[in-house]
């Protein structure tokens, strides 16, 4: 037994992976950093030691596509525990998305975000289940996101992978909560990361006015919620005040970890139904206020 954390973090070497992995790293933890990109790794790396609490503590880097070769990952993921020991956190955050008009999306968008954002969680988490049910201790997370709790224009691809990991993660946390194994589902919000700002270029507009609703958050605020929910054993982890409503609302068969949890979604569930009915009118207002302002442009357009 090892007397310090050991969480591997895959989409570790950017945005919430990274501040994950330098959450834990602050903690004392020893860490596995898993993502494509060799230099990116490295580059994390570096930044992550500067955080070190103590000497001995390590960060290791594994160059995997997390969704691409189950085999390859199960061993690139059990050299990993050879080298620094068992696993206790998995922590999966590599992912990625694309927006756009459900029309407009080319066939394999849809199918890369699943393999990356679904099979490239069912893949890492497969490999440690096992030493995590003879250890009998363990914790795993999924990065959902606020799209994988609802649907919105312009997430027809990114959302169902999103969705995909919560129904995973139920079935799953039943299997493994008598070893003593917890899961965890966070749904962030727009969070300030690479991978948003790439999102961002194509984002149709219609898409970035629904999401002004909720705020954009700091990854080290997202990755410090999703550590402590994931140490804590929580199933759900949010953020914010929509985040809270959201989770309540769409708690629909999930576990419970306390009683006071069950007790709120029982007295809020029904009027925060009544809020999300406003927000979604709201929603519609925005997508056909577009649809009128691009018809308009458009017959101006062949009218010059
Ligand atoms: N930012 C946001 O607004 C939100 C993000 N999320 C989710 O959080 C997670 C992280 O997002 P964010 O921090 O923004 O993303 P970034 O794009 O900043 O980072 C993604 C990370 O995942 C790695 N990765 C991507 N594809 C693969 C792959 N096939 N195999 C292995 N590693 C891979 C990347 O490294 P490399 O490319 O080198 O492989 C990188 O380390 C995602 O699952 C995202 O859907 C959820 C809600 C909001
Ligand atoms: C009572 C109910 C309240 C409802 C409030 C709803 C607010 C919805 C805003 C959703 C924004 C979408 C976030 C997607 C983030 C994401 O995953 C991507 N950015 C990934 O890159």
């Amino acid at each position: 037994m090892t007397d310090h954390g050991q969480p591997q973090v895959t989409g570790g070497s950017s945005g919430i992976g990274k501040c994950v992995a330098i959450e834990c790293y602050k903690q004392g933890a020893f860490i596995t950093l898993i993502a494509r990109n060799e230099n990116k790794l490295l580059q994390t790396k570096k930044e992550i030691e500067k955080y070190s609490v103590n000497d001995k503590q390590v960060v290791l880097c594994i160059s995997v596509d997390v969704s691409k070769d189950y085999g390859h990952v199960e061993n690139v993921l059990k050299q990993a525990q050879e080298k620094l020991g068992p696993v206790d956190m998995l922590v999966n955050c590599a992912g990625t998305s694309i927006t756009g008009k459900f029309e407009d999306l080319e066939m394999n968008c849809f199918e890369n975000l699943m393999a990356v954002n679904y099979l490239g969680s069912v893949y890492p988490s497969h490999a440690v289940i096992p030493t995590m049910k003879e250890r009998r201790m363990g914790r795993i997370v999924f990065v959902s996101s606020q799209a994988g709790q609802l649907g919105l224009f312009g997430y027809t691809a990114y959302s169902p992978t999103k969705f995909a990991l919560r129904g995973l993660a139920e079935a799953l946390q039943m299997e493994v909560k008598p070893y003593n194994i917890y899961i965890t589902v966070a749904y962030p919000p727009d969070t300030d990361t690479p991978g948003f700002a790439e999102e961002s270029k194509t984002k149709p507009l219609e898409t970035k006015l629904i999401s002004e609703t909720s705020s954009v958050c700091q990854a080290e605020q997202v990755a410090r919620i999703i550590v402590k929910d994931a140490i804590q054993g929580n199933f759900n982890s949010y953020i914010g005040s929509d985040g809270y409503m959201l989770s309540i609302l769409t708690s629909g068969m999930s576990p419970v970890t306390s009683i006071t949890e069950g007790l709120q979604q029982m007295v809020c569930m029904g009027i925060f139904r009544i809020v999300g009915l406003f927000y979604l009118g709201s929603f519609d207002s925005i997508v056909r206020r577009c649809m009128i302002q691009r018809e308009k442009s458009e017959s101006t357009d062949k009218t010059e």
